[in-house]
C-alpha cells in the first residue's frame, strides 16, 4: 500500500500536484506551510515544515510542492534537508505523460500532463518537467531543475542543476547548459552557456 503523503507548499503548483494525487487515490495528510493557509482542496494545515520530524520517515513520503519562476535555492534546500533525515520523496507522475521505457527518474520527480519524455533520457531528483513539455533522446536533466510548460528540448541536450528554462522555450540538439541558469520564456537557445547565466530571445543570448 502507498504511505500517506505531506505536501510541502500550498501555491498552484502544489494544487496541481493536489489534483494528481487525489485523482490516483492518495492519501494525503495535510500540507505544512510558513503560515495557516486556506487550501483550495481542503487539505488540513499542518504547521511550518519542522512538523514534518514529528513522523517516522518510514511511514509517510513527502511531495515537494513549491514552484519556481526562475532558480531558486529552496527547492534543493528543503530536498537536502529532509532526504539526509532519511525522508522519502514521491514522484507525482500525470497519467497522460508519456515516458519512454529507458527514460531514468531521480527521487521526487514531477511530471505534469502531456509531457513527453523520449528514450535513454535522464532526469534527476526533485526536478519538474512541467505542462506539455518536450524533451527527445538522450538528453541528461539534472537535479532541482524546472523545465517550464510548454518547452521544446532536442535530442542530446545536457542541463545541469537548479537550472530553469521558461516557458515555450527551444532548445537545439547538443546543447550543454550549466547549472543555475535562467532561460527566458520563448528563448530559442543553439549555443551552449556556462554556469549561472540569464539568457533570452531569438537565438538567446546573455543579458
Ligand atoms: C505553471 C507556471 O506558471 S511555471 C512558471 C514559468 N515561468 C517562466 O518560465 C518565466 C520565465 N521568465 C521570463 O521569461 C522573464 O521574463 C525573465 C526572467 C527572462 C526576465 O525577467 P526580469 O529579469 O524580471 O526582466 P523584466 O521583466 O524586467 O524585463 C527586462 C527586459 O527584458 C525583456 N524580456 C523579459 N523577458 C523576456 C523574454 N522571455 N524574452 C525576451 N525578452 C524578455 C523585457 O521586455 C524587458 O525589455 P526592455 O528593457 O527593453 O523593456
Amino acid at each position: 500500500m502507498n504511505k500517506p503523503i505531506i505536501m510541502i507548499g500550498n501555491g498552484g503548483h502544489a494544487s496541481v500536484l493536489t489534483e494528481i494525487l487525489l485523482a490516483q487515490k492518495e492519501t494525503i495528510i495535510g500540507f505544512t506551510a510558513p503560515t495557516l493557509e486556506e487550501n483550495a482542496f481542503g487539505l488540513t494545515y499542518l504547521g511550518s515544515d519542522e512538523v514534518i520530524e514529528e513522523y517516522n520517515p518510514s511511514d509517510i513520503e513527502l511531495v515537494l510542492a513549491i514552484g519556481t519562476i526562475k532558480p531558486s535555492p529552496l527547492r534543493e534546500k528543503i530536498f537536502n534537508i529532509f532526504t539526509q533525515k532519511t525522508y522519502h520523496f514521491k514522484s507525482v507522475i500525470h497519467p497522460s505523460a508519456i515516458i519512454a521505457p529507458s527514460v531514468q527518474l531521480g527521487q521526487g520527480v514531477q511530471i505534469m500532463a502531456g509531457t513527453i519524455i523520449q528514450t535513454n533520457t535522464t532526469v534527476a531528483d526533485n526536478s519538474i518537467i512541467n505542462t506539455g513539455a518536450l524533451i527527445d533522446h538522450d538528453c541528461q536533466i539534472g537535479s532541482h531543475i524546472h523545465i517550464a510548460p510548454g518547452t521544446k528540448i532536442s535530442g542530446s541536450v545536457h542541463i545541469e542543476k537548479g537550472t530553469h528554462v521558461g516557458t515555450g522555450a527551444t532548445i537545439i540538439q547538443g546543447i550543454h547548459i550549466g547549472s543555475n541558469c535562467l532561460i527566458g520564456a520563448g528563448a530559442v537557445v543553439v549555443s551552449n552557456f556556462a554556469n549561472g547565466i540569464k539568457a533570452v530571445g531569438v537565438p538567446a543570448k546573455e543579458v
